[in-house]
């Protein structure tokens, strides 16, 4: 899919293809639509992230608590997003020994008890001891300084979505 067909795009088709960019967050996809037309990728996910950014601490609190706790409870339901479930699966994380689930899971619920909203990392750039690794080491951070941590591997996962969709599409 080139740029010229992301700018032709329905506002409907638009949100059904890059609806999940953030996870279930469609809201950001209806929200850049109206900055079409885009003169290339680089420049739509700039928008995503200048709409992301642009968000009051709440709202950036809510993004975060869209996304699954990783390799929780939504993993193990079946319940995650076809995307969610790809990352993790490729990060290492739907074959942890039961173990390892439940040292990471503890380490989640801290987490989440910490600063009120799930974990996130881009799961496709880290593997599962990085994960663990670097869990461990947000949770020593201070709040503000964590969020703004959290946000920005939000949009690394969107980034690598993005890439994901456009070479799909490309190949049709
Ligand atoms: N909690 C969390 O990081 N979830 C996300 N990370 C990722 O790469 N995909 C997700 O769903």
């Amino acid at each position: 899919m080139d740029i010229g067909t992301v700018n032709s795009l329905s506002y409907e088709d638009f949100v059904d293809v890059f609806g999940n960019i953030v996870e279930k967050c469609p809201l950001v996809a209806a929200a850049v639509w109206s900055q079409r037309p885009f003169s290339n990728l680089a420049q739509m996910e700039t928008a995503v992230n200048d709409f992301i950014d642009s968000l009051t601490v709440s709202g950036k609190e809510g993004v975060l608590r869209c996304h699954p706790c990783l390799a929780g409870r939504e993993l193990h339901s079946g319940s995650l997003t076809a995307d969610s479930r790809e990352e993790q699966r490729q990060a290492g994380l739907t074959s942890l020994d039961p173990a390892e689930a439940e040292h990471l899971q503890r380490l989640n619920v801290q987490y989440k008890q910490r600063f009120g909203f799930p974990f996130v990392i881009c799961a496709r750039l880290n593997d599962r001891a990085t994960i663990e690794h670097r869990l461990v080491e947000r949770l020593a951070n201070e709040p503000t300084q964590e969020l703004r941590l959290a946000i920005e591997e939000v949009k690394k996962i969107c980034r690598l979505r993005l890439q994901s969709l456009v070479a799909w599409a490309n190949k049709l």
